[in-house]
């Protein structure tokens, strides 16, 4: 295509929305008139089961759980009264929570006001808050929010010295569905550690977000933390950014909550249409598709052009990856599906690997974030009439033009200002092209079993790692390693035992390892208190 006719399929596919200001444009994606046409049918159905997901039908079969995020932001959506009622008493109860933790009435026990919050969650419980506080934190927040997001001592330690002699005044926000993933308990237990070898009262400081009836709900209650909020079975950890989850955490840094909650509902309205062209989750779903094939054939590279969006794609790897990435269609046919997801921010990853999407393979697809407003204030000239924000502006712009030119396609999301309304919006958008195109494909987009297998089998190591020790404080010899796997019967997990036996030995908890290491078989391992 000549300039003139991509400059006529911009117009022709292009989407605007005045209120929200928005814009998308699929124009640089290849695909015609017939295959809008073939997918019409699938959109249909596709529209039809969102509309059932909305009403409440149990769009999650694995799990027998309704999927029930839209209503967060439009709670007389809702099937039942008693649902409304929990939603906006949630809401209500999370602005009471943070105007008081504001005011000092909820405070430190040695007086004064919170200054900090340090957030243990993982995943879905971190990864909305973490993409939120990046985008919308203002400069000088109430309250400076610091996240755990793992099992790694040296992170933990990295960021409780960040934090430093704020300590006392440090709100401690513990966020799981589950209330049961280790990582988060392994954060809470340490951070609860700190605060007593501080002599720090932990409950006087900690609030729990959880699912009913979970082990983490039981814990915040026996101790009396400050309070606990609920997390419903009907709202996914991958999309609960805009349930308590996201609410409390951005809430507490002075986000307008409220307004997320709107640009959410706003874009919710546009994506109900059902009409491709008037659709903006459609055309995303549609452009999916196209790129991948609907067997996702082309990776999504996402590239905001704004640091303040640099978490985007990060928190849509987990939406994207997690929802689509599954073995089995609803049918029970192997499908293997999937979109894979990365990115950071343009015009930075052009220093990186853009040189290889334009000349490399063609694997991917690219979605461009452009924020019109470049800077809050005046504008400072770098050249005569041109200013940072024109070479950014510049830089999207070339990137998508060389990349066309060598048929590498992408998407523009374009969005007025990175604030409230418009990131509700950009969540409340890729939750629905996620569902969109999860019924293009057929396949359950809100449950995760293929994790569950990377769990179970990490605590298959650690048992391994108890036998080993109990087996060794009762050996007084050095012994081979196999004959130690084989006294515990862990014969056939040789290299898992070895591994294990060597991180103990390098951490200095009690295991000796002798030999030669580039031969582990000769190794010899012994437990020197014995
Ligand atoms: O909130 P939870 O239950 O701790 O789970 C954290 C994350 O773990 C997963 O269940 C699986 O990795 C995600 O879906 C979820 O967001």
């Amino acid at each position: 295509m000549d300039n003139a006719q991509l400059w006529q399929r911009y117009q022709d596919w292009l989407y605007y929305n005045e209120e929200l200001g928005f814009y998308i444009d699929i124009s640089r994606i290849d695909f015609d008139d017939a295959f809008v046409a073939q997918m019409e049918p699938k959109f249909d159905k596709a529209f039809q089961d969102i509309a059932a997901t909305e009403a409440g039908a149990i769009a999650n079969p694995d799990e027998n759980r309704m999927v029930g995020h839209y209503w967060l932001r439009d709670p007389d959506l809702a099937p039942t009264a008693e649902l409304k009622q929990d939603i906006v008493e949630t809401q209500n109860k999370i602005i009471d929570f943070k105007e008081k933790v504001h005011s000092g009435v909820i405070c430190p026990p040695s007086g004064g006001k919170f200054t900090d919050i340090l957030s243990i969650g993982i995943g879905g419980s971190a990864l909305g808050p973490q993409f939120v506080a990046q985008a919308l934190a203002p400069h000088n927040p109430p309250l400076k929010i610091h996240f755990l997001d793992n099992t790694d001592p040296a992170g933990i330690d990295k960021v409780l010295t960040e934090i430093g002699d704020r300590l006392p005044y440090t709100l401690v926000s513990v966020i799981s569905k589950s209330g049961g993933t280790p990582e988060t308990r392994n954060g809470m237990l340490e951070v609860k550690k700190v605060y007593e070898d501080n002599g720090l009262d932990f409950s006087a400081h900690a609030f729990a977000i959880t699912g009913k009836n979970s082990k983490l709900e039981a814990v915040a209650k026996e101790e009396r933390w400050l309070d606990i909020f609920p997390m419903r079975d009907w709202v996914g950890g991958r999309t609960s950014e805009l349930s308590a989850v996201g609410m409390a955490a951005a809430a507490l840094q002075g986000i307008y909550v409220r307004d997320m909650l709107k640009g959410a509902k706003m874009m919710d309205a546009l994506t109900r249409k059902s009409s491709i062209k008037e659709n903006p989750a459609a055309l995303l779903a549609l452009a999916w598709y196209a790129a991948g094939h609907g067997k996702g054939e082309k990776d999504m590279v996402i590239l905001p052009y704004k640091d303040s969006l640099l978490l985007f794609s990060r928190y849509l790897q987990q939406l994207i990856m997690e929802s689509l990435g599954k073995e089995k269609d609803l049918d029970g046919k192997t499908v293997n599906q999937g979109i894979a997801v990365y990115g950071n921010k343009g015009s930075t990853d052009q220093h990186a690997y853009v040189q290889q999407l334009r000349e490399g393979v063609n694997n991917f697809f690219l979605t461009f974030v452009e924020v019109l407003e470049d800077r809050e204030g005046d504008t400072v000239e770098v050249e005569s009439n041109i200013s940072s924000g024109d070479y950014l502006l510049g830089f999207l712009l070339g990137t998508r033009e060389a990349l066309s030119e060598k048929q590498r396609e992408s998407i523009t999301i374009t969005i007025p200002q990175v604030n409230e309304i418009t990131v509700g919006a950009l969540i409340a958008l890729y939750e629905r092209a996620v569902g969109i195109y999860a019924s293009l494909v057929n396949i359950n987009a809100y449950h995760q079993p293929g994790v569950e297998a990377g769990k179970k089998a990490a605590a298959s190591v650690l048992d391994i790692q108890t036998k080993l020790i109990e087996e060794l404080q009762n050996t007084q010899t050095p012994i081979s390693l196999e004959d130690l796997a084989s006294k515990i019967q862990a014969s056939d997990r040789l290299e898992i035992a070895y591994k294990i036996l060597r991180h103990l030995h390098a951490n200095q908890r009690g295991v000796i390892l002798e030999g030669n290491f580039s031969n582990p078989d000769s190794l010899k391992v012994s437990w020197p208190g014995n």
